[in-house]
């Protein structure tokens, strides 16, 4: 079942089109990589995809319903981005992780301290990161929070713009295991990864989307 699909997308950036006709389309149960070369527009693809940037032509589709006829907070709940340096509100990190569930989008979810735990534990980290101030953390620490954060609220699809780049080769490894794990754990769930490491795009991704600049393809 296709769960995510672009057709015909095309993106101009101070008078330049950036990518024209950009096509693609991720399955359920699914990790793709998306690959192109530095400032093709991986990011703002993956901000298209998620309903952060507008559709200039073409169209996005979500379980076959294009994204313009989704209503805009819950279309972002299931297609959810990740960006590289995640930006967080003041406060501590369980109140970073608690504060969206208070947003009319995700009433029925609810907010489990020991589920938040439970993650943290597969970082090695224990309860007493909760109470960590989100804004010293590091750029690692900033990237397991986000993490944690969206596996927490349960998304369809993970967009992953580099969200491992900051975190050192073992703790890597566990978030690419703990994310398989979501991924495979309940059906209707896909993942895309950008990721420059080619090794890291070997071992998580069944497969490549290609992202060529416009006029090179
Ligand atoms: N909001 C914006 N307005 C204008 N130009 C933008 C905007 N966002 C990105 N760009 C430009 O679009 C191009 C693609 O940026 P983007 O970050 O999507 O590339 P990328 O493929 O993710 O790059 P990298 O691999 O280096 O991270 C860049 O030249 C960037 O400067």
């Amino acid at each position: 079942m296709t769960l995510l699909e672009a057709a015909g997308l095309t993106r101009r950036v101070e008078g330049r089109a950036l990518w024209s006709g950009w096509s693609g389309q991720v399955s359920a149960g699914e990790s793709a990589a998306l690959v192109g070369p530095s400032g093709s527009g991986k990011s703002l693809l993956l901000r298209t995809l998620a309903g952060l940037e507008v559709v200039e032509a073409g169209e996005v589709c979500f379980h076959g319903q294009p994204q313009r006829t989704w209503p805009m907070p819950e279309y972002r709940a299931q297609v959810m981005y990740l960006p590289q340096r995640p930006v967080f509100d003041e406060g501590g990190v369980l109140d970073v992780l608690r504060a969206p569930f208070a947003f009319r989008v995700h009433r029925e979810r609810r907010f489990e301290v020991r589920e938040a735990t439970r993650l943290l534990t597969v970082f090695g980290r224990d309860e007493t990161f909760l109470a960590r101030d989100a804004a010293t953390l590091s750029g690692g620490e900033g990237q397991i929070t986000a993490l944690l954060r969206a596996l927490l609220l349960e998304p369809s699809v993970l967009l992953l713009d580099e969200a491992t780049s900051a975190l050192d080769p073992e703790t890597v490894r566990r978030a690419e295991a703990l994310l398989d794990r979501w991924r495979t754990d309940r059906p209707g769930r896909a993942l895309v990864w950008v990721s420059h490491d080619p090794a890291q795009r070997e071992r998580v991704a069944g497969r490549e989307w290609l992202l060529l600049p416009a006029g090179t393809a």
